[in-house]
C-alpha cells in the first residue's frame, strides 16, 4: 500500500473527480474544469517522478479522469485501475505519448489525449538555440569567461561553424521538424535536406518561394531536397536535427553506424526523445571526433546522462526544456484538461488536432470539444463538425 499522497483540492463539491499528477502552469485549466462541475485534485507531493503505486493511490476508488506527465508509465495497471474507478479519460500533458500503452487504454475504453500544436514553435526555437549554441560554442565560451580565462582577443579563440549556405538536415519533418527547418532556412539561409515517411509539401513550397525571393534580390537562393533514405541526410547535412516520434522504427535511429556516416565536423541536435540516439555510441563518437558537436535536450535514461557525456566540451546539454515557454506550458495544461473534460462530458473530438489555438484564447470560452484524442477512432468517438 503506497503511503498517503499530498494533494490540493479545488471545488470540493464538484461532481466529476479529475486528478492531475502534477501542479501545472497557469490557472485557466483549473477554472475550466471547476466551471464544468469538476472537483480537481492536484498531487503536490515533492517527488519529481511518480511511481505506478503513487498514481494508483491518486486514482483511488472513484476517478473520472487523470491528467498525467510524460515521466509516468501509463500501461495496463493504471488503465485497469482507472476503469475500475469509473474513469474514461486520460491526457498526457505532452504531444509525445511514448510513455502511454495505447492498446492497454483501448482495452479499458479509456481515451488518451495529447497536446499537439501549442508547443511546435517553442520546441523548434529551442532546437534552433541548441544548433547555434553548438555551432558557435556558446557554452564553452561562457564557461571560459566566467573562469576568468579571457585575457584578450585572439584570431583562434572559439572558432566555430558558419551556418549560412550550409545544409540543414531534418529527420522527422512533422509539425516541429518543419517549423525548425523554416527557422534555419529563413533565418540563416541554409539549404534543406529532409527525411520523413511523408512528403512535407508545405515546407517544400515555403523553401521554393523563399529561394525565389532571394534570387529576385540578387542573393544565392536556398534549395530543398526530400531524401529517399535517412543515410542521404546523414551524408550530406552539416547540421542535423531530430524530430520524429519515438517508436520502434526510430529507437536508436542514430547509432554507431549512422554516426560514422556523418561529416566529421557536423552538428547533431536532439529535441525529440532520448532513445532516438544510442547515447553510449554518441559519447564514444564525441570523444573520437572533437570537432563533431551535439546539442541535446533529451537523454536516453532521463534524468541521467550516459557516463562521460557531462565531461565533453563538444556537447551542449539542457534538461528537457524544449517546450518550456510560459504560453506553451499554460497552453499544454489547458489542452490536457480540455481533453479530459471533453471525454467526461461526452463532447466530440476536435476536427483538426493541428489547429488548436482556438482552445487557448484567454478571453473566449473554448469550443465544446476534446482538442486531441489519439485513440478516438479506435474508441469510435465522433469528430466535431465545428
Ligand atoms: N523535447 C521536448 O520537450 C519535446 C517537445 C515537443 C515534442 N517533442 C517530441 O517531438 C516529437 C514530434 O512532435 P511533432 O508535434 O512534430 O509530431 P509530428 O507527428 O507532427 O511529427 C513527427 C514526424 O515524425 C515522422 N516519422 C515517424 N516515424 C519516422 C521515421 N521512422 N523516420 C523519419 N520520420 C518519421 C512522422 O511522419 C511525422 O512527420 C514528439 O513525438 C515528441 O516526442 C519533444
Ligand atoms: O512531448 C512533449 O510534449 C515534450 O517532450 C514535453 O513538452
Amino acid at each position: 500500500m503506497a503511503k498517503p499522497i499530498s494533494i490540493e483540492v479545488w471545488n470540493p463539491s464538484g461532481k466529476y473527480r479529475v486528478v492531475s499528477t502534477k501542479p501545472m502552469p497557469g490557472t485557466r485549466w483549473i477554472n475550466l474544469l471547476t466551471a464544468q462541475d469538476c472537483r480537481v485534485e492536484i498531487c503536490t507531493e515533492k517527488k519529481t517522478i511518480l511511481s505506478v503505486e503513487d498514481i494508483l493511490a491518486l486514482i483511488g476508488d472513484k476517478c473520472d479522469g487523470v491528467i498525467g506527465q510524460l515521466t509516468e508509465d501509463w500501461g495496463e495497471v493504471l488503465f485497469a485501475a482507472l476503469k475500475r474507478a469509473g474513469g474514461t479519460a486520460f491526457s498526457n500533458m505532452a504531444v509525445g505519448y511514448n510513455n502511454v500503452d495505447v492498446s492497454a487504454a483501448n482495452k479499458y475504453g479509456v481515451a488518451v489525449g495529447n497536446t499537439p500544436g501549442v508547443l511546435t514553435e517553442t520546441t523548434a526555437e529551442l532546437a534552433a538555440a541548441l544548433s547555434l549554441a553548438a555551432a558557435r560554442r556558446i557554452v564553452e565560451a561562457d564557461q571560459f569567461m566566467r573562469a576568468g580565462l579571457y585575457d584578450g582577443w585572439l584570431p583562434h579563440l572559439f572558432v566555430g561553424n558558419l551556418l549560412k549556405g550550409q545544409t540543414v538536415g531534418v529527420i522527422g519533418a512533422g509539425r516541429i521538424g518543419s517549423a525548425y527547418a523554416r527557422m534555419m532556412v529563413e533565418g540563416f539561409k541554409m539549404n534543406l535536406i529532409y527525411y520523413d515517411l511523408y512528403q512535407a509539401t508545405r515546407l517544400e513550397k515555403f523553401v521554393t518561394a523563399y529561394g525565389q525571393f532571394l534570387k529576385a534580390n540578387g542573393e544565392q537562393p536556398v534549395t530543398w531536397k526530400r531524401a529517399a533514405t535517412m543515410v542521404d541526410v546523414l551524408r550530406e547535412a552539416d547540421l542535423i536535427s531530430l524530430h520524429p516520434v519515438l517508436d520502434k522504427t526510430t529507437y536508436h535511429l542514430i547509432n554507431k553506424d549512422s554516426l560514422a556516416i556523418m561529416k566529421k565536423e557536423a552538428i547533431l541536435v536532439n529535441a525529440s526523445r532520448g532513445p532516438v540516439i544510442d547515447e553510449a555510441a554518441l559519447v564514444e563518437h564525441l570523444k573520437a571526433n572533437p570537432m563533431f558537436r551535439v546539442g541535446l535536450d533529451v537523454f536516453e535514461d532521463e534524468p541521467y546522462m550516459k557516463p562521460g557525456l557531462a565531461e565533453l566540451k563538444n556537447a551542449v546539454v539542457v534538461p528537457h526544456i524544449a517546450s518550456a515557454s510560459k504560453w506553451t506550458r499554460e497552453g499544454m495544461a489547458t489542452l490536457a484538461a480540455l481533453n479530459v473534460l471533453g471525454k467526461i462530458k461526452g463532447f466530440p473530438i476536435w476536427s483538426d488536432p493541428n489547429q488548436v489555438v482556438v482552445f487557448l484564447e484567454e478571453k473566449s470560452a473554448p469550443p465544446l470539444a476534446c482538442p486531441s484524442i489519439v485513440n478516438a477512432k479506435h474508441l469510435g468517438l465522433t469528430a466535431s463538425k465545428l
